[in-house]
């Protein structure tokens, strides 16, 4: 009896800790409501233009993500709670014994017909427990499912990754992969990722261990075929030691907390330190793994036309190059190879990628199996780019024409102004992000002139990019625009009206204007 009593105290107090523990953070970790896939391909929408298939993808990867991490913490959470349970029957049972065969004032028969009862709640109780437990598929676990996203550089890999933690409010790090090292290697560790996560979630570690963890340019990781029988320490050496954070592991990290910050008699601010240790659970944060992978696109139009020469029998059957590149931007050097598929169709060659395409690449079979969902991103075209200036949440001319109003100008930029600065940035090759590069330029010196200078209003046409177009980088400063006084507000708007009836109107309305009926050149 006394070795059943102990047993039964050891397993009560182990659970009475776990009830501790359980108390502050049942539900913890849970997201609220995980928006449906569409409603995160509209919230992808407002801020990221074309790329539908990667969006539409990487909504429902990251739905299904957030619901297996929710099932995961209702089971554990519904397990803590069944050992609660028990628990607490079973104490109360093991105290009301001792209390009623102690009592002397208690008849026997009435103690013994007590302490029946409360065995009869305990059983029932475990009955219930275990009924729930059976309902919640207890056996079923979902697996982790990380993704990838292929694509060229500025076609929006990062953006679709932030724009995805700020609908779901989770916390996010990305980190360069070309950064990392093995351990014991100069370089970081690839622990840092989760030291960054944990930093973007304020150090709550229920937080971050539900956050994104964004691996940037991991085909810089990609083991060279060079390298057979060396050692890699910062390419294969890293890919090896993701591997176990990325498939969910319990990873202890020591970070130098921010816990004060105190002034000083020449009021400098220090901010004290204090060196913590964290164990971070990674099983339920969701790594996106990015990169280029330049010549990716090649492989795979490779393979496909020799499956394709051999399905029609031999050599001469081998596909015309020219049908494998792309249409019009072949011209340049980032030009992604596109497949023509047999409707007619044709798509980007990093869209038929396979895991033994990138086993190819460099990439380890581990690592590619612990990313079951591959993406790739389409290069942005020039319509992409053009809508990219003007549309989306956020976008670039929003922001200028934010920059300038702050100095009281109103910047008026043509459409026709924002096409060739998109042509421009296609040409580049650098995709989206080229914009903000041809921007600044573009506008370096409207906004040298504008400020406490009397000039009210610029415009920015189509002549404003010739003039860019034509000059290096280093004179930028000679790129003009047509500037306005107050006093000047029509000329303005005959000037716009000559390139831009849609804007010409907006003018109008903003300025409480009359509409101006001769809308443009030919009118
Ligand atoms: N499809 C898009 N829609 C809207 N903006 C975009 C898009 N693609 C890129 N951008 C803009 O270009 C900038 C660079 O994009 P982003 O950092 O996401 O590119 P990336 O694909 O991650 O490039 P890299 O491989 O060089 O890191 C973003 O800040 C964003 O403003």
């Amino acid at each position: 009896m006394l070795l059943k009593r102990s047993a039964v105290f050891a397993r009560c107090y182990g659970i009475v800790i776990a009830r501790r523990a359980a108390s502050t953070k049942l539900g913890a970790g849970q997201m609220p409501k995980i928006p449906s896939p569409k409603h995160l391909k509209g919230f992808l929408d407002e801020y990221i233009v074309g790329q539908e298939t990667g969006k539409k993808v990487l909504s429902v990867a990251v739905y299904n993500h957030y619901l297996r991490v929710n099932d995961k913490i209702k089971k554990d959470d519904l397990e803590k709670e069944r050992l609660l349970l028990e628990c607490n029957a079973q104490a109360e049972l093991e105290a009301q014994e001792k209390h009623n065969l102690d009592d002397e004032l208690v008849p026997r028969n009435e103690a013994q017909a007590g302490l029946k009862n409360l065995q009869r709640q305990l059983e029932e109780t475990r009955a219930l427990s275990d009924e729930a437990a059976k309902n919640a598929d207890d056996d079923l676990e979902l697996s982790k499912s990380n993704v990838m996203v292929i694509g060229p550089s500025g076609s929006g890999k990062t953006l679709l990754a932030t724009t995805l933690a700020r609908i779901l409010e989770v916390p996010i790090a990305i980190t360069d992969c070309t950064q990392l090292t093995q351990a014991g290697y100069i370089g970081e560790d690839v622990e840092v990722c989760i030291e960054r996560l944990l930093v973007d979630a304020d150090y709550d570690v229920s937080k971050a261990e539900r956050g994104i963890i964004v691996l940037d340019e991991i085909d810089k990781l990609a083991k060279p075929a060079a390298s057979i029988g060396t050692k890699d320490v910062s390419g294969e050496g890293v890919q090896q030691a993701l591997l176990k954070i990325i498939e969910g592991h319990k990873v202890e990290i020591v970070v130098e907390r921010p816990v004060k910050s105190t002034t000083d008699n020449k009021n400098n601010q220090t901010v004290q330190k204090k060196e913590e240790t964290f164990v971070i659970d990674t099983s339920n944060i969701l790594f996106m793994i990015m990169g280029a992978f330049v010549g990716l696109d090649k492989h795979v139009a490779r393979r496909i036309e020799s499956l394709k020469s051999l399905s029609k029998g031999g050599p001469d059957a081998v596909a015309d190059p020219q049908k494998t590149k792309n249409d019009k931007e072949s011209q340049f050097s980032n030009a992604i190879e596109n497949i023509e598929l047999s409707n007619g169709k044709s798509v980007s060659a990093l869209n038929l990628a396979t895991p033994t395409d990138l086993v190819s690449f460099g990439l380890i079979p581990e690592l590619i199996g612990r990313v079951p969902v591959i993406t790739a991103l389409e290069p942005l075209q020039r319509t992409d780019l053009f809508h990219i200036l003007r549309e989306p949440k956020n976008a670039l001319l929003d922001q200028y024409e934010y920059i300038f109003k702050q100095f009281g100008v109103r910047l008026c930029i043509t459409e026709s102004a924002l096409r060739k600065v998109a042509s421009f940035a296609l040409k580049e090759g650098t995709g989206a992000r080229g914009l903000r590069g041809i921007m600044e330029r573009l506008l370096l010196n409207v906004n040298y002139e504008c400020p406490e200078s009397g000039i009210s209003y610029v415009l920015v046409n189509e002549s404003t990019v010739d003039s860019l177009q034509q000059t290096e980088y280093s004179l930028a400063s000679q790129v003009d625009a047509k500037y306005y006084s107050r006093g000047q507000r029509d000329d303005l708007i005959r000037d716009v009206y000559l390139e831009d009836a849609e804007l010409g109107a907006v003018l109008d309305e903003e300025f409480g204007r009359t509409p101006t009926i001769k809308k443009n050149k030919s009118a």
